[in-house]
């Protein structure tokens, strides 16, 4: 584990920025950031237009192995210790906050991460919302926290959001594995499966986008953001992706989850027909016990910190531009232990892996997709999001992403859930509508 972190406590300073203020820094929204002439990468977490974004970096906690989260959460603890929060707004996202990702395995090479940046802009139901932190002794006023956003602000002549039409050129290559080599990595899935003990295992696979121009991580926030603005749009370093699932978010003693497994391409619906998700995918039994086991794992992990816990008996179709899935929201009232809620970070160890990445039971799962997948999952499917200094926080599954690996290299990657009766083409061309986000993102027109 490493740490890094200045020689002083950590100063927060939260201010609200009313209509008039926003107005004269020509900031309109949180797009206002992502627009190419910004000239900023922020830390991200959006969706339908609210979230938060974090600009610069001003101490990070990395680690690996199987105590990464608890690791991060003793971090934090003693970061907030000694801090001094002055905090007008108060609510979830407020004060002091960091930004982070997990790997996905215990066993990953990938550094686990939080990062407290050096200011945040806040928007949620309508407040906007400003924290400058620092950790170099000075404190934060409103009129410094003003001067840093003046500075991100886009420049008037800035088309806002503009990014070129024009399809970017570039290839897609196989990862880790061929397509061939990934079908039969499914068979031996199914395999798996008949000979006993194993019901379901998420297995996923990576390829590699190589782009001529050099990556705009900005700009595929932005198309991110813009196609799919029912997902939470996340990047932190070089983790991006929008992701539709979330593992946990705590806001005070409530919690949710969106749990999401069983999954229909939307193009292979037939023009003109009608009630084909709810045929085709609320109809299947194959689909509807990938998605029972997923809410089952979520479920029997959350309960022992929940007074109260529900989730409706039947699963609803979640529609997204490139893909339909069986979707149940759960939602628990946190049960406090000696006087205590648990921390958003503390469920998130808790929860991870679910059915929906991993697979039932979660240990025979996890060993046959170190053994079947043969690549290191990286941060794909782990945890990404937030916390707050109150133990509130927003973490979703980081899926339909990518890691950008250098200015003309983007890894992506997609999974799908096998049980005995899955197809290992179907399940190919699933990991192909899965990649759609991504693709669209890096204005990428590869087709399979
Ligand atoms: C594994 C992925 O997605 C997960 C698997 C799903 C499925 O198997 O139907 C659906 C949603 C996610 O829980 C992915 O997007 O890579």
């Amino acid at each position: 584990m490493t740490a890094s972190l200045g020689t002083h406590p950590l100063r927060t300073l939260t201010t609200a920025l009313d209509p008039a203020t926003l107005s004269e820094l020509g900031i309109t929204g949180a797009t206002s950031f992502l627009s190419k002439n910004s000239d900023v990468d922020p830390l991200t977490w959006l969706r339908r237009g609210e979230g938060l974004l974090g600009f610069g970096e001003i101490a990070s906690f990395s680690g690996s192995g199987p105590d990464r989260f608890s690791d991060a959460e003793q971090w934090w603890k003693e970061l907030l210790a000694s801090a001094t929060v002055e905090d007008s707004v108060r609510i979830p996202g407020t004060g002091a906050m960091a930004f982070g990702s997990f790997a996905f395995s215990k066993t990953s090479r990938y550094e686990s991460l939080l990062i407290v940046p050096a200011l945040v802009v806040g928007f949620a139901g309508g407040t906007v919302w400003l924290t400058q932190l620092t950790i170099d002794g000075s404190s934060p006023t409103r009129e410094s926290a003003l001067e840093l956003l003046r500075g991100l602000a886009p420049t008037p002549s800035a088309p806002e959001g503009s990014t070129s039409d024009a399809p970017s050129e570039g290839s897609v290559s196989s990862g880790a594995l061929t397509e061939k080599q990934w079908k039969d990595t499914v068979a031996a899935g199914v395999e798996a499966i008949v000979r006993g003990g194993l019901e379901k295992v998420v297995l996923a696979r990576d390829v590699l986008a190589t782009l001529q121009e050099p990556v705009q991580r900005v700009s595929i926030l932005q198309r991110l953001v813009t196609l799919y603005d029912e997902c939470w749009t996340y990047a932190v370093r070089g983790l991006v992706g929008a992701t539709p699932e979330i593992l946990i978010k705590v806001d005070g003693a409530t919690a949710q989850a969106r749990v999401l497994a069983g999954t229909l391409d939307r193009e292979d619906e037939p023009a003109g027909s009608t009630g084909f998700a709810a045929t085709v995918l609320g109809g299947s039994a194959k689909q509807r016990q990938e998605h029972d086991f997923a809410v089952r794992s979520l479920t029997r992990q959350l309960a022992p910190f929940a007074t109260d816990l529900s989730f409706p008996a039947e699963p609803f179709i979640l529609e997204l531009p490139n893909v339909w899935h069986l979707a149940s929201d759960v939602t628990a009232q946190l049960a406090s232990s000696n006087g205590h809620l648990p921390t958003s970070l503390a469920l998130v160890e808790a929860l991870h892996p679910t059915a929906a990445v991993c697979g039932t039971p979660r240990e025979d799962a996890g060993e046959l997709i170190l053994e079947l997948e043969q690549m290191d999952r990286g941060p794909y499917a782990g945890p990404v999001g937030w916390l707050d200094g109150a133990g509130n926080g927003e973490w979703g599954i980081a899926l339909r992403g990518a890691v950008l690996e250098d200015a003309h290299h983007v890894r992506l990657y997609a999974g799908a859930g096998i049980v005995q009766a899955s197809d290992p083409a179907a399940e190919l061309a699933e990991t192909w509508a899965k990649f759609r986000p991504m693709l669209q993102a890096l204005n990428l027109a590869h087709r399979p």
